[in-house]
């Protein structure tokens, strides 16, 4: 069996005692492939991405990142995921490599190794000529770039994206999500990528849809219009979303 790069078990989180944002949340995004977290608004992406990346504690349930725990060995869990949030977190008044070797002595990086780093990584995301340009002059197809080649900096395993193309125009959009499943395919990392936009996910890719806290299928694109009982991804996400929670 492959290795999972991150397996959520039984997750269940409430920003109220009322209303749960997640429930009973059981899923793994395998090593070296491209998992969508797809589900429309309210779904519960970014309260699980929270989760994943730390910022709030499960209520009950299990994450483990590359086979740590985050609960009992933070550190390594959170050593092995890059993280993209859903707003941009660049420093608009600094340069790009600025901004990266801000990041990388962050991450306790020696110099020599960021510097070489950076290069490979600046060439990597076509960003090699603008290594000197402001943040704040570059479009937001570039940004993103930007924080993604930031968040892999450290070399994770795992890259965690919420909604990253949020904003952007089609072309920029498209021009990411293609780099990021290249980034899959050309190096084996693991990505889990949350969106609700199905064009976002290409064949081979793996889902997780989202809905009302709940996961309402998961697997293969396959799988999962097989559990919505047939026809595109396009119409088992429709089926699987306006069904109400049980
Ligand atoms: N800080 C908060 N306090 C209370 N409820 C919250 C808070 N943040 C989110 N929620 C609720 O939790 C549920 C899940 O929200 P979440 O933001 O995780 O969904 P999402 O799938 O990321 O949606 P979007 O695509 O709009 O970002 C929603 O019902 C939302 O209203």
């Amino acid at each position: 069996m492959r290795e999972q790069a991150l397996e959520v078990s039984g997750v269940s989180f409430g920003y109220t005692r009322k209303v749960k944002a997640l429930e009973n949340v059981t899923f793994s995004v395998p090593s070296g492939g491209f998992t969508a977290l797809l589900g429309p608004n309210g779904a519960g992406k970014t309260t699980l991405m929270a989760l994943i990346t730390s910022l709030f504690a499960a209520e009950q349930g299990r994450i483990r990142v590359c086979g740590h725990a985050l609960e009992a060995e933070p550190r390594k869990a959170l050593a092995a995921m890059g993280v993209v949030f859903q707003r941009p977190t660049l420093d608009v008044d600094l340069s790009i490599e600025q901004n990266l070797r801000y990041a990388a002595a962050l991450y306790g990086i020696p110099r020599a190794v960021a510097r070489e780093r950076m290069a490979e990584l600046l060439a990597r995301f076509n960003l090699a000529d603008r290594a000197a340009s402001k943040v704040r002059t570059l479009s937001g197809g570039m940004r993103r770039r930007v924080e993604i080649a930031r968040a892999l900096l450290h070399r994770p395993r795992l890259l965690v994206l919420d909604e990253p193309t949020v904003g952007l125009d089609i072309d920029s959009r498209r021009e990411l999500v293609d780099h990021v499943h290249r980034l899959c395919r050309e190096e084996g990392l693991a990505v889990l990528w949350a969106t609700h936009l199905i064009d976002e996910i290409w064949p081979g890719d793996r889902v997780v849809l989202l809905h009302q806290g709940r996961v309402r299928a998961a697997g293969s694109i396959d799988e999962v219009v097989r559990a919505a009982g047939g026809g595109s991804l396009g119409q088992a996400y429709q089926q699987l979303t306006t069904a109400r929670a049980a």
